[in-house]
């Protein structure tokens, strides 16, 4: 007969924004959670910065300084790092793992940035690595494609996958609101990174897209292989632009499969991108408010699936993190593990010049005969196709708003660089990329 299994201990590494909220949900569902594990999830420790501040509902005996001597303990048997950041965290969470503890994570920066050396600690240790909060806060996403679509061919992840941009961009639109009032509010309502650039240059959904690309194609891809523009030079001119398109501006995650001219399976490489971009209203991700996500996947059996819920805050986030807690748990009541990260398909990542994209441009010109046709022989000579144009106002006032087909970007953004250099063009006053209409 198998011997009973006592209580599985719990070591929590950061008890801010999400920690703090991990902490109140093994507490106040602490009956329910050892029915679905089978024994009692306890917490063993609680590794923090300061040990003086009050914390609601914490014992202070649970609260150290050593977070280090906390991962080795041998009473810890799981560790949960909402620490964030590349160090501390990275060592804590390699010393956990030699020490035979499994561990959840937050932590996309991480993730992202060095996920190799974690994943691969993971196998040598048969530990478990967990990380469903790193993506898209409550929104179980990452479990669909590790698990779920394991067995399909992803072509496609396109989603918003940071909050804090979706908030701010979101109260623009919405209510004029200023970048950085927006920004404040997003921060105070617990959204933001320790250091909000993460989320408004971008790094944030940068992170995210390595992430969902390396598990929808199986290759590795860090950060640094994202193309990534942030939502800080998006203009008034840009939003206005946007609405009258009777479009919106959201700053997107696409991660997709770039197809062989041979028709290879697997592709020709893979291309992974955020930056801010214009879709359509009548398109679903249009409609995702405040700090919202949403994620679609198209995959060649299962077609195109939609992910939606809470991006970013403390409960949601603490929510997918007790899901993995769970997962992790009844893996060591069953002594059996999770699923082991594979990127056996090392496809390339592309350049971003290479990325088939539509722009939007909008021009200041001067308003005379013939500026209609030498912009648009800049398209031509880029062999960039135009699919509408518009002109509007007169004299001093006058506009002209191209829309592209689809193109190689590096096509696009030689073609713009060609139109600032023009005399008719007194300015270029709005570029953005077109998406969510093919
Ligand atoms: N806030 C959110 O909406 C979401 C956050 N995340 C991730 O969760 C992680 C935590 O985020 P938040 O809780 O929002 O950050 P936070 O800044 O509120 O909390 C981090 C806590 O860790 C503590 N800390 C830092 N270094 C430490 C060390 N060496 N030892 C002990 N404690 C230390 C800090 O004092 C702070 O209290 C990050 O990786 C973040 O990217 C993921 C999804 C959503
Ligand atoms: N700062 C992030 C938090 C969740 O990952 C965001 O705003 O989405
Ligand atoms: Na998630």
């Amino acid at each position: 007969m198998k011997p009973e299994r006592g209580p599985l201990r719990v070591a929590l590494l950061g008890c801010g924004v999400v920690g703090s909220e991990v902490v109140r949900l093994l507490r106040e569902q602490a009956a329910d959670l050892t029915a679905r594990v089978g024994v009692p999830l306890e917490v063993a420790g609680i590794a923090v910065r300061r040990l003086d501040r009050v914390r609601e509902g914490i014992d202070p005996a649970l609260l150290t300084t050593d977070a280090q001597a906390l991962v080795t303990r041998d009473d810890v048997d799981l560790v949960v790092e909402v620490i964030g950041g590349i160090e501390p965290a990275r060592s804590l969470m390699l010393e956990a793992m030699k020490a035979g503890k499994s561990v959840i994570t937050a932590n996309k920066a991480l993730l992202a940035e060095d996920g190799e050396t974690l994943f691969a600690a993971a196998r040598e240790c048969g530990a478990d690595l967990y990380y469903e909060a790193a993506v898209a806060g409550a929104i179980p996403l990452l479990r669909p494609l590790r698990e779920s679509l394991v067995g399909d061919h992803v072509h496609r992840v396109l989603g918003i996958v940071n909050g804090t941009t979706n908030y701010i961009l979101d109260q623009m639109d919405t209510h004029g609101a200023g970048f950085n009032d927006a920004l404040e509010e997003a921060q105070a309502l617990g959204f933001a990174e320790a250091d909000p650039t993460a989320d408004v240059e971008g790094f944030d959904a940068a992170a995210k897209a390595a992430i969902l690309a390396q598990l929808a194609f199986h290759t590795p891809v860090t950060a640094a292989d994202v193309h990534r523009e942030g939502i800080t030079e998006v203009t008034a001119a840009d939003v206005a632009g946007a609405e009258e398109m009777d479009s919106v501006v959201k700053l997107l995650a696409i991660c997709e499969r770039v197809p062989a001219e041979d028709g290879r399976n697997g592709g020709r490489g893979v291309s992974v991108r955020v930056y801010p971009a214009m879709i359509p209203r009548s398109h679903p991700l249009a409609s995702v408010r405040g700090a919202y996500n949403a994620v679609f996947v198209e995959a060649e059996s299962a077609g195109p699936l939609m992910f939606y819920g809470a991006g970013a805050g403390g409960a949601p986030t603490a929510s997918a993190i007790l899901g993995d807690l769970v997962a992790v748990a009844r893996n060591l009541v069953a002594g059996s593990r999770g699923p082991v990260e594979v990127t056996y398909a090392k496809l390339p990542v592309l350049p971003m010049g290479e990325t088939i994209t539509r722009y939007y441009v909008q021009l200041d010109v001067a308003d005379r005969s013939g500026v209609l046709a030498a912009v648009a022989e800049e398209f031509a000579r880029h062999e960039v196709s135009i699919q509408a144009v518009r002109q509007e106002g007169l004299g001093d006032d006058a506009q002209l708003v191209v829309v592209t087909h689809r193109a190689p970007d590096a096509a696009l953004s030689a073609t713009v660089e060609r139109l600032r250099k023009l005399d008719i063009v007194r300015e270029v006053a709005s570029v953005m990329r077109v998406e969510g209409e093919d």
